[in-house]
């Protein structure tokens, strides 16, 4: 299980020195949640950001885009040093070419699922993609309770990744913990995205090993 602390939660005053230590941590994964205060009711931050921190780590950088017209950012953002795009299914009307133009500007891309949307909107483009993420929270604030009705979903995931014999990988964002990372991975997920669990915590070294610990890493 791959681990993803969501930096939405950490020190925006010392973001240099939290996005190093999770790298110390041995998180192999950085989740950077870029939000526009339209698709979700909250803002964060963006493109400069991204390339602020780029210099300081090595990490697969994993954007999640909240945005409205998210083919609008892919150049900028792959620019900036993004490695996976990740793009909400409900956020465009387009998200084939959204993804195919992330694919264009050499990113792996990743289509997102909110919590209200069935698994079986992406049938026609799992062949394309490098990575589903399905959101266990409803997007837009970090420290929700994990939705457990997320689970079946997952599964359901899984299962048409097994019948195709595919190989994206299945990531989970939300309420994340080492109890709930324990039945994702259960359930089929690869890479989990933690942001309160770690960052909230007086030791977040130890959190991101604990949730390495407890998925068997
Ligand atoms: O996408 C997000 C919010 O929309 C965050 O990545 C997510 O909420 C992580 O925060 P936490 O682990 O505290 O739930």
């Amino acid at each position: 299980m791959k681990i993803a602390p969501s930096i939405l939660s950490a020190d925006f005053a010392n973001l240099k020195n939290d996005v190093e230590m999770t790298t110390q941590a041995g998180a192999e994964y950085l989740h950077i949640d870029i939000m526009d205060g339209h698709f979700v009711p909250n803002l964060s931050f963006g493109e400069p950001i991204l390339r602020a921190i780029r210099p300081y780590s090595k990490q697969v950088f994993d954007c999640h885009l909240m945005v409205d017209n998210p083919e609008e950012y892919i150049a900028i953002l792959a620019d900036a040093g993004a490695d996976v795009l990740g793009v909400h299914y409900e956020a465009t009307p387009h998200i084939h070419r959204v993804l195919q133009q992330i694919k264009e500007a050499g990113c792996e891309a990743e289509v997102v699922i909110n919590p209200g949307t069935p698994v079986t909107v992406l049938e026609d483009l799992l062949e394309m993609v490098d990575a589903v993420l399905i959101m266990t929270v409803n997007p837009g604030f970090g420290g929700q309770k994990f939705l457990p009705s997320m689970l079946s979903k997952i599964q359901a995931l899984n299962q048409i990744k097994n019948d195709r014999k595919l190989s994206f990988d299945i990531e989970v964002d939300g309420g994340i913990n080492s109890e709930t990372i324990k039945q994702c991975q259960q359930a089929g997920a690869t890479i989990a995205v933690a942001g309160s669990f770690v960052f909230n915590s007086t030791d977040p070294i130890e959190k991101i090993q604990l949730l390495h610990k407890v998925t068997g890493d």
